[in-house]
């Protein structure tokens, strides 16, 4: 179990993590969002000891990574896939921080063939792609066995079957026991791997929940309508300040509960042959939450989601674009 508590990591003036505490408990996929520059990184510095925290703990397992008997059975970790010397072959570089710790240097081979590195295990790590070397350093982190795994940014740079591999793996360890920490700005991959949510901006938590409860922040009171009598349905909605947007060629995404839309289907005589809730989506969720979070924010279309159906979309204010 990795846990933080009232953790701050001061830069100069600056706050990168200002008094977060959060528990990435055993058996569990926690999911580490936050825009650029929120201090994910950070964190996990800090919980591995390679940075002194200004105030606060971060524990593995109830100790300082300093305090730890033997880290790498307790903490495996992926940072910087580059920082690897890169003259020496993958299978060189695992043996020896096998050998290093007090492992047997065939655990290397078994952490190879666990990440599909077996081909390329003898080529210098110079010579490798992005995705190798994340899967180099993905089998580094689990040389150890380790009940601990923290992994920032692991699918950055892997190819599709990559990422589902990464996936995969954070599931299998979760339903080995481990405590998994992932960080991402993939949303829908995330959505797909993560129980928990832990979401910082600016160095502050702004959730720490389950996936589910994270979900049901957003406002699901949302419906895609369908019927022929768009424009007479729309008129009895703007009659009740219900809010709403035209989508396609016959639908509504209407603001209000299922049962109200129906209700007042029935009332006007109007057919309203499709009643669609919307589910939100994790990445419409952390889009809203982080808004005027972003250090980094980029010019036209900053911080939109892709205005589809499926993902829904911040709307909600037709009504007052109407008028
Ligand atoms: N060694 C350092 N010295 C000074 N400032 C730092 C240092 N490391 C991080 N920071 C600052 O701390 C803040 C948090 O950075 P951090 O790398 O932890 O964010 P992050 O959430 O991991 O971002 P990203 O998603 O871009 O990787 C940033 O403003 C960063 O510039």
């Amino acid at each position: 179990m990795l846990e933080v508590r009232n953790l701050t990591k001061q830069y100069g003036n600056q706050a990168a993590v200002d008094g977060i505490s959060f528990t990435v408990p055993d058996g569990r996929v926690t999911g580490f969002l936050g825009p650029n520059g929120a201090g994910k990184s950070t964190t996990m510095r800090l919980l591995l000891g390679l940075e002194k925290p200004t105030s606060g703990t971060a524990l593995i397992d109830g100790k300082n990574y300093r305090s730890l008997p033997s880290p790498l059975t307790s903490v495996g970790a992926l940072l910087d896939a580059k920082a690897m010397h890169p003259g020496r072959s993958g299978r060189a570089h695992l043996r020896s921080l096998a050998v290093t710790h007090g492992l047997p240097a065939s655990r290397a081979d078994e952490v190879i063939e666990m990440t599909g590195l077996t081909n390329v295990a003898s080529k210098k790590v110079r010579g490798f792609s992005l995705g190798m070397g994340q899967r180099l350093g993905i089998a580094a982190a689990l040389l150890g066995n380790p009940q601990n795994v923290i992994l920032d940014e692991p699918v950055n740079g892997l190819d599709p079957e990559g990422v589902i591999w990464v996936r995969n793996l954070a599931r299998h360890l979760a339903s080995q026991g481990t405590s998994v920490l992932i960080s991402s700005h993939l949303m829908s991959e995330m959505s797909q791997t993560a129980d928990d949510l832990v979401v910082i901006g600016r160095g502050r938590i702004l959730a720490n929940s389950s996936m589910q409860d994270f979900l049901a922040l957003a406002n699901n009171d949302r419906v895609l309508v369908r019927t022929d009598e768009r424009d007479d349905f729309a008129r009895r909605l703007k009659e009740r300040s219900v809010a709403f947007d035209a989508v396609e060629t016959d639908g509504l995404l209407v603001q209000a509960p299922t049962r109200d839309i129906a209700r007042l289907g029935v009332d006007a005589g109007v057919l309203l042959h499709e009643i669609i809730p919307q589910v939100a989506t994790l990445e419409e969720v952390y889009m809203n939450m982080t808004r005027d979070e972003v250090e980094y924010q980029s010019g036209e279309f900053a911080g939109q989601p892709t205005p589809e159906i499926a993902t829904g979309t911040p709307w909600g204010t037709t009504a007052d674009k109407e008028n």
